[in-house]
């Protein structure tokens, strides 16, 4: 199935709704869910210590570090199948990556807030290719202002091996999210592969 450009302002969306297969995503989603180390990571909110509402994992190359809160971290080395998802994923958006992050939706009320892919770390028009496996989830995408981007909200359901891409000016314009549903949802795993560009800046 070929990848397909949104008509939106402002922004590079492609989506592909069948780039794997039903039984191939399955088989992907099961494999994953039981050999990625999952982590439920801490995060400051409004000065407090708060779970996120979602498991995460990092994976990449050994130079693909990048900075958080101070620290410099490094990802988990590559699996067979991680390597394999992401030298396809290279081939069908023409890029290169050396990291993904993966994201563990276990139920419905597991959710990723507004943001923006416009880490330091990602340079300038990133390229993040999105793999959805398990539970069809609603993504969300709204301008980052309204003024300079006219365009209505807009949600994507991201089926099972559906494959989204986002690039161009898409970060800098738009932001996106996974919200919570009341609606009953099994588990949802989404790996967004990445590109790590070193730092310009002196580490100190
Ligand atoms: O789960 C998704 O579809 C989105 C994940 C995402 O936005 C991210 O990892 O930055
Ligand atoms: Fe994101």
């Amino acid at each position: 199935m070929p990848l397909t450009l949104l008509p939106l302002p402002h922004a590079e969306i492609w989506l592909d709704e069948h780039f794997l297969p039903p039984a191939t995503a399955d088989a992907l989603l099961h494999e994953l869910e039981h050999t990625i180390e999952w982590r439920q990571e801490a995060i400051r909110l409004y000065g407090r210590e708060v779970l996120q509402p979602r498991l995460t994992a990092w994976y990449g190359d050994s130079a693909a570090t990048y900075c958080y809160s101070g620290l410099q971290l490094t990802p988990q080395p590559w699996t067979p199948v991680l390597q394999q998802v992401r030298v396809q994923l290279e081939a069908a958006t023409n890029s290169t990556f050396n990291s993904v992050l993966l994201n563990l939706y276990r139920y419905g009320q597991d959710s990723m807030g507004w943001h923006a892919d416009d880490e330091p770390e990602l340079g300038q028009m990133p390229v993040i290719a999105s793999l959805s496996l398990g539970a069809t989830r609603r993504f969300r995408l709204r301008p980052r202002d309204a003024r300079i981007t006219p365009h209505a909200p807009l949600s994507l359901d991201l089926p099972s091996g559906s494959l989204l891409v986002m690039r161009g000016p898409t970060q800098q314009y738009w932001l996106h999210a996974v919200p919570k549903t009341a609606r009953p949802a099994g588990a949802r795993l989404n790996l967004t592969f990445r590109l790590i560009v070193p730092s310009t800046m002196p580490l100190r």
